[in-house]
């Protein structure tokens, strides 16, 4: 395991997104350490939005995004050498017809920027975390929905990026496939900065380290999941100190276990 600095952390300062000529995120800051930080808010909140703000895929009106202190996404060479040290795992992952599981992970490493001679010692140890090692030769448009988001894990940690995204990935599956998930995400957040999006309160205290809340665009919680759990809670107290953090909108709030939070 690499030894990282605390000081490694991916930090938003007043950022501003606008879209469909609406402002979905109203200068928000945050600061994203090692370790996990799970991000909840009511429907349409501005939690996808946040996330491909942060890796660049939505445009900033204002505001800037710094790695290690440095701005990121100032520059074409300084937005490269970000997604070199990124990993992201969209809502909807889809792979092409015909790829195989290992070669999707590869290519995701490759794409990473990570030497061609590592690409398969990178791929065992992504598809090892992601439980997908069996199933190395098979397409991935023959993979259940579970086994394609753990496919989309591994390409997410493949190449050992020092930061990873993924947004909502354990969207629609049963509770066995979530905790599989959200192990392999444990594993993984030991050593770089994780960040996770979801509505899922169990997602949140199986793997929070920080919870960041946003409620219209804005930041509105931004502590230590022991901050918010009272030490010797019960399962269902630190549940209910969870849901309370997030606004009741849109009528799907704070629900538990496979429901949307
Ligand atoms: N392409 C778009 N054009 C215009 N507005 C959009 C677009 N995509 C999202 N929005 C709006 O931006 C706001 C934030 O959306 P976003 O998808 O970031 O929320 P979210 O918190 O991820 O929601 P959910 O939990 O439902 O996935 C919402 O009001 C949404 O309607």
């Amino acid at each position: 395991m690499r030894l990282r600095s605390m000081e490694d952390m991916l930090t938003a300062e007043d950022l501003v997104v606008r879209r469909g000529g609406t402002e979905v995120l109203r200068g928000v800051t945050c600061a994203l350490p090692t370790g996990t930080t799970a991000l909840i808010g009511h429907n349409g909140a501005g939690k996808t939005t946040l996330l491909r703000a942060l890796l660049g895929l939505l445009p900033a009106a204002s505001g800037t995004v710094r790695l290690d202190g440095e701005k990121v996404l100032a520059t074409a060479a300084s937005r490269s050498a970000f997604h070199a040290r990124l990993g992201w795992m969209p809502q909807d992952v889809e792979f092409p017809r015909g790829v195989t599981v290992a070669e999707a992970v590869e290519y995701a490493c490759w794409l990473r920027g990570r030497p061609r001679r590592t690409l398969r010692a990178h791929r065992v140890a992504a598809l090892e975390t992601a439980d997908l090692t069996e199933l190395a030769r098979r397409p991935a448009d023959r993979l259940s929905g579970g086994q394609r988001r753990r496919l989309g894990l591994a390409c997410a940690l493949a190449g050992d990026p020092d930061v990873v995204v993924l947004d909502e990935p354990t969207a629609g599956l049963d509770p066995l496939q979530r905790e599989e998930i959200m192990g392999a995400v444990r594993q993984a957040s030991r050593e770089r900065t994780v960040v996770v999006s979801t509505h899922l309160v169990e997602d949140v205290l199986t793997v929070a380290d920080r919870i960041l809340v946003l409620a219209d665009g804005r930041v509105v919680a931004d502590a230590l999941l022991d901050e918010i759990v009272a030490s010797g809670a019960s399962a269902e107290q630190a549940r209910a100190a969870v849901t309370g953090l997030i606004a009741p909108r849109g009528g799907a709030c704070g629900q538990t276990d496979g429901a949307p939070a």
